[in-house]
């Protein structure tokens, strides 16, 4: 059986540079990889989704030159095969980046292919058997797809950007981030599209401003939404089409459509690790219960990314790399307590949210400061015909520390890092209030949102 010093399953945002980290500090790694280098984010998450969303805007603008004087005769469409091929060719340059780092290493040794345990610290790979004292589980998730679905092959992040055709009228299950980004997308590109939501509200974890002020743009651009969804069913029809159920309070009891996208959570890919062969727990949602320093009940055994159930995003993945490359390389004692949550819904306009909603900050009982402000006061928002949103800030009222934050509006996703800094630094809110921003940009609202904060009345 062959020692590695350290053993990496998964390439996704974290396992992919503790591979180079450790292997830059001398150490033997075996670096084990079922499927794609650079795993969801880069294949098949963001990066795809986000080129897609940059094609969508391109078309989003040909529709709505008129009322800036711009007349773009009717006519433009979605090439969907050229969108993916842009999309492709973007996917495969940082992949080939990867496999060329990977190749050209002499401290990585690549089994592609899916382990497993067979012991404590033993790997079976391809036949394999491979062990070492550390070992580094980095294998995500997948989307979640009930029983009842699987027969009819629904369409999930994966298939539907191999698509090479618009769907006629897309069918979405599930309201949140997956549901919301390609549903403007694919309507955008050209497709009718209808989003079946189970809960009263989309995006149900925001705040029900936020959640309804993102469902107006998004209506406002054709998107339908059935929300209180409570009894869904997916069937196909012998004409093809295919037949939602919904039974929602309101409109028809079923939707029909082309295809259908499931968008309801994910799964983590845990099932496939023989966990129980090294005795490492998971909670019944199946993600690995990890410590604040990531390490498994099994010393030596960590699980960094989406699999710990920690963070669902790449920037959670990429921190649990820094907080490991940190401890065990420089000697550094990081947490996964350290870290602020922060996110981005990319939806046109995006949302950018660091630490607790206002839902949240009243249940901690403190005493709050929040101010507000409608995107439809900020000059830049005007001057770029881009006004719906809000941005929102909570302060505790006695520390003069900012809790919470949202900022949905154009530019929200690179706004809320100023946010989300003087957060991190643990000063009060008076820094951004008294500091002087560039004009025009939406961030220059920040200092006089934070000047005219308000006491919260629970
Ligand atoms: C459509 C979509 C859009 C997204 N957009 C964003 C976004 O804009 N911003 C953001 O922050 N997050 C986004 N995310 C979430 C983000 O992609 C994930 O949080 C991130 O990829 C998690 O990284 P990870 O390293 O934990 O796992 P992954 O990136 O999933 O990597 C895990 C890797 O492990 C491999 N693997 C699994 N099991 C085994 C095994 N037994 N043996 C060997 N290899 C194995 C897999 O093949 C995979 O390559 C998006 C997700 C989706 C689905
Ligand atoms: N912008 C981003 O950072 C981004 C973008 C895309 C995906 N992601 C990540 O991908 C993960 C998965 O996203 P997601 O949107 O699939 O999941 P999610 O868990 O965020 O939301 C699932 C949605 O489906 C609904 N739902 C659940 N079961 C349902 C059912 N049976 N019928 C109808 N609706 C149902 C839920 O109420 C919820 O609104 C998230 O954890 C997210 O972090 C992030």
């Amino acid at each position: 059986m062959k020692k590695f010093d350290a053993i990496i399953i998964g390439s996704g945002q974290a396992g992919t540079p503790l591979a180079f980290a450790l292997a830059v500090a001398g150490k033997k790694i075996a670096f084990i990889e079922k499927e794609h280098f650079g795993g969801t984010c880069l294949n098949t998450g963001c990066t795809p989704t986000k080129a897609y969303i940059a094609s969508a805007r391109r078309m989003y603008d040909t529709k709505n030159g008129e009322a800036f004087g711009i007349h773009i005769p009717a006519g433009s469409k979605t090439d969907l095969e050229k969108v993916k091929e842009r999309k492709d060719h973007l996917i495969q340059s940082s992949v080939k980046g990867i496999q060329k780092g990977i190749e050209n290493n002499e401290n990585i040794t690549y089994f592609e292919g899916i382990a497993s345990f067979i012991g404590e610290k033993t790997i079976g790979i391809n036949g394999n058997k491979i062990t070492a004292d550390e070992i580094y589980i980095n294998v995500g998730g997948r989307p979640r797809i009930p029983d009842e679905y699987k027969a009819l092959d629904p369409l999930d992040n994966q298939s539907i950007l191999e698509l090479t055709e618009l769907p006629g009228h897309l069918v979405i299950i599930g309201g949140s981030y997956i549901g919301l980004e390609f549903g403007q997308m694919f309507k955008r590109f050209g497709s009718e599209v209808t989003i079946v939501e189970k809960n009263s509200a989309i995006i149900n974890r925001e705040d029900q401003d936020i959640s309804a002020s993102i469902q107006r743009t998004m209506e406002n651009e054709g998107v339908a939404f059935r929300l209180n969804a409570t009894c869904i069913g997916v069937k196909n029809l012998d004409n093809g089409q295919i037949c939602v159920n919904v039974t929602c309070n309101k409109g028809q009891p079923q939707v029909i459509g082309t295809h259908v996208l499931l968008a309801i959570g994910r799964v983590p890919n845990t099932d496939l690790l023989n966990l129980e062969k090294a005795g490492i727990k998971t909670n019944v949602q199946g993600y690995i219960e990890v410590n604040d320093h990531l390490e498994t009940n099994v010393p030596g055994i960590y699980a960094l990314g989406d699999c710990n159930g920690q963070g669902a995003f790449t920037h959670t993945a990429y921190n649990d790399f820094e907080i490991i490359a940190n401890n065990k390389l420089q000697g550094g004692n990081r947490k996964v307590s350290d870290r602020i949550l922060t996110y981005g819904l990319f939806v046109d306009p995006p949302l950018g949210r660091a630490g607790m909603t206002l839902t949240q900050a009243k249940k901690t009982g403190k005493k709050l400061l929040v101010g507000k402000r409608e995107m439809n006061n900020i000059a830049r928002a005007k001057e770029k015909g881009e006004t719906d949103g809000f941005m929102r800030v909570i302060v505790d009222a006695e520390t003069e520390q900012i809790i919470g934050a949202s900022i949905l509006g154009v530019g929200g996703d690179e706004v809320i890092s100023g946010i989300l800094n003087i957060m991190t630094a643990k000063q009060p809110y008076t820094v951004i209030r008294d500091s002087v921003q560039i004009h025009p940009t939406v961030s220059e609202l920040l200092p006089t949102l934070l000047g005219t904060l308000k006491p919260f009345e629970n």
